[in-house]
């Protein structure tokens, strides 16, 4: 398995498809749930730490419940961002913040290390890539900001 970040480009906004459901399937919520939470916690201590509300608990906690709500939708499960946040709209609840490239490429560095450990979990490496794929592809829309 071979996880690799893509050169994004500014305003470019590649199709982009969902994750298998396989992957959601095999995980397993509450595992999905620890996958999301555990990203959270490493972007406390990263340089893209800035870009979130690291220093109030409360905040944070609903910002990884947020992020959680969305990837299990966008991966097959229940819609609970929809039903609790509304519509998707990503690239406009990113706009207020400012991502770069570089951000981006943290962000997506630090899912990394979280997704190869599920190998060792029994988890189908196709269905792992089938996620990465869509987190390596739909963060370049995301991204608002030259670097
Ligand atoms: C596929 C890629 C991504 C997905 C699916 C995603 C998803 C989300 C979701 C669902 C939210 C909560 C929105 C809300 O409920 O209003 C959110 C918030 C946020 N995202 Fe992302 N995101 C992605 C990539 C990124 C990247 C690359 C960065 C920056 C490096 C980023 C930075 C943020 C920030 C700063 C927030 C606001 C946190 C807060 O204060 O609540 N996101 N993201």
């Amino acid at each position: 398995m071979d996880l690799q970040i893509t050169d994004g480009e500014i305003g470019v906004r590649p199709p982009v498809a969902k994750p298998h459901p396989g992957f959601l399937h095999e995980v397993g919520e509450e595992r999905f749930k620890k996958l999301v939470y555990d990203h959270y916690e490493a972007i406390k201590t990263s340089d893209i730490a800035f870009l979130f509300p690291v220093f109030d608990d409360e905040d944070f906690e609903e910002a990884k419940e947020h992020a959680f709500a969305f990837l299990v939708e966008i991966s097959g499960g229940p819609d609970y961002f929809t039903q609790t946040r509304g519509q998707h709209q990503m690239v406009g609840r990113h706009a207020p913040f400012r991502i770069d490239e570089h951000a981006r490429k943290s962000w997506l560095a630090l899912y990394k290390p979280l997704l190869e450990a599920l190998v060792d979990e029994g988890i189908t490496p196709e269905y792992i890539e089938s996620f990465w794929n869509y987190l390596d592809i739909f963060s370049m829309w995301l991204v608002n900001t030259k670097s």
